[in-house]
């Protein structure tokens, strides 16, 4: 789940663009990487690591030019390493480089596309390089010297007949602008601000609504599912719908762990949505068991903390701050490899024995996906002297993999999959687990939106909106991407050498 960022101003972008990836980093710690432009020529920084640790003072002054584009990482295909940051670029036409959210489930068929048909090279097994270059041959074969809003929307009409998935992108095309699209289902999010500023209008593009605010851009509003936006190098803003189909149906998964509370998204407050699984959620406890005898309502501090208030005051019980959070671990979900996950857990929280010594505590997390943190906090209540230990899941039971952006590509390793609520619970070591109604869940997003056709729900009830995923297509993704996969190709990769970053400076 990846934060993009694409600007066009009216001086250097390069401070901008960092400013706004570290309000996007909650989408992905693995990587980061910028590019500006500047009287015809690229200037690159990526790599490695979190948006700090990225981008030193030597880069930030070689990365001149008014328009630009960023991205922070979170695989979803292909390996992790330097090379796999983004933005990709291409040389022709023109000079493209591209940064992308999402997953193309063609992205095997592509590739192939791509080097037998339209004879060009891929030096990554990354789908967002595979996304650029289908781009960027679909306005090679234009064939225009220097392409207009017209051409650019004809290339991207092209890339929606040609690409599956989910997809929301940014591209920085030399000298000319900034591009940006969604998936014709709208299931990434991208959002388009505008600020004032005495030497004329500035845009940005970003993945949430919360790095416009933070940077004083006012939110115009959503790129719509299947449209393209272009802002050219003078601030002018041209868009248009290239999709022949477009539906909104977005990720719910963003309101539900992904996205900031404070972020708007197709007009959706995330904040909101989440006070809502709060309450329905409280209203369910309260069918299921009238004479429950909670004494306590404690979060897993950071996602559930805004779900668990409004659970606790909606059940009229007290809300504590049971865990506390050491700061300078990031989000432990999006962290490559199980074993880096589970020791997360534990330097992330700490518990305060004075609230659950003898008590029925209630703990409230946002979902249950691998099992990873829930089993470890329910320890560490009991080993704080709780007298019974109940969860409660703001979400459904995650069952089904995704392949919309977000790495849950092995259903086996999905601690609901397959499996009862009661066998969870077990495993779990709860004395009660209880989980949102997916019914109640969409309630609580479509009350932001009345106008949205649907959601994607494909985690919690298996069901792919693009039509394209079968067996086969998740049994491929399962044995290329579950967590033994992927450590062996971390493995292979150090000892045989990483793909090389073509484009990447060296320090
Ligand atoms: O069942 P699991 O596989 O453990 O996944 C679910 C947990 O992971 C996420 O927390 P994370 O630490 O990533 O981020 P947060 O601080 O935003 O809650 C999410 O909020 C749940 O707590
Ligand atoms: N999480 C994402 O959006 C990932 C983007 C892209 N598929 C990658 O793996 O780099
Ligand atoms: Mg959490």
């Amino acid at each position: 789940m990846c934060g993009l960022v694409g600007m066009v101003g009216k001086g250097d972008v390069g401070p901008d663009i960092y400013d706004a990836l570290t309000v996007l980093q909650h989408r992905g710690q693995d990587a980061a990487g910028i590019m500006t432009c500047r009287g015809g020529r690229f200037n690159q920084r990526k790599s490695e690591g979190l948006v700090r640790d990225v981008f030193r003072q030597d880069h930030m002054a070689r990365l001149k030019g008014p328009i630009g584009i960023g991205h922070v990482r979170y695989p979803t295909a292909g390996s992790s390493g330097p090379a796999l940051a983004q933005p990709f670029y291409v040389n022709s036409p023109y000079g493209i480089a591209l940064a992308h959210n999402g997953n193309l489930t063609n992205s095997e068929q592509l590739a192939r596309e791509l080097f037998q048909d339209d004879l060009r090279h891929l030096n990554t097994d990354s789908d967002s390089e595979v996304l650029l270059n289908v781009f960027a041959h679909e306005m090679q074969t234009l064939g225009k010297l220097s392409p207009g809003p017209d051409d650019i929307f004809q290339a991207i009409t092209a890339v929606h007949r040609r690409c599956r998935g989910g997809y929301a992108a940014v591209a920085l095309l030399v000298d000319y602008g900034v591009v940006g699209f969604r998936d014709p289902f709208g299931i990434r999010p991208l959002v388009i601000g505008v600020r004032d500023t005495a030497a004329g209008e500035e845009h940005m593009l970003a993945s949430e609504s919360v790095a416009l605010d933070v940077l004083g851009f006012r939110l115009l509003g959503d790129v719509a599912p299947g449209e393209a936006v272009f802002i050219d190098s003078k601030g002018a803003l041209h868009r248009r719908q290239c999709a022949s189909n477009p539906q909104l149906c977005p990720c719910i998964f963003e309101h539900v762990y992904f996205a900031r509370p404070d972020s708007l998204m197709d007009g959706i407050s995330v904040y909101k949505t989440r006070m809502r699984q709060g309450e329905t959620l409280a209203r369910k406890i309260l069918r299921e068991r009238p004479q429950h005898d909670i004494d306590v309502v404690i979060a897993i501090p950071d996602t559930s903390r805004i779900a668990g208030q409004s659970l606790a005051s909606a059940l009229d019980i007290k809300f504590r701050e049971g865990f506390m959070k050491n700061r300078y671990i990031g989000r432990t979900f999006i962290m490559p490899g199980q074993s880096q996950r589970k020791r997360s857990v534990r330097q992330k929280l700490n518990a305060v024995p004075l609230e659950f010594e003898g008590k029925n505590v209630m703990l409230v997390d946002d979902s249950i996906v691998r099992g990873t943190t829930c089993r470890q906090i329910i320890q560490m209540a009991r080993d704080a002297g709780a007298r019974k230990v109940y969860f409660a899941s703001a979400a459904p039971p995650v069952r089904y993999p995704n392949v919309y952006g977000i790495d849950m590509p092995s259903a086996e390793e999905l601690i609901a999959h397959g499996r009862t609520v009661e066998e969870v619970c077990e495993l779990i070591g709860a004395d009660w687990l209880i989980y949102q109604d997916l019914e109640d869940l969409i309630e609580c997003s479509r009350e932001g939106n009345k106008e949205a056709e649907g959601f994607d729900c494909s985690v919690f009830n298996g069901e792919y909106l693009t039509g394209d995923v079968d067996r086969a297509y998740l049994d491929r993704i399962e044995a290329l991407r579950n967590d033994d996969a992927q450590s062996l190709s971390r493995t292979t990769m150090l000892a045989e050498g990483a793909v090389v970053g073509l484009h990447n400076d060296a320090s």
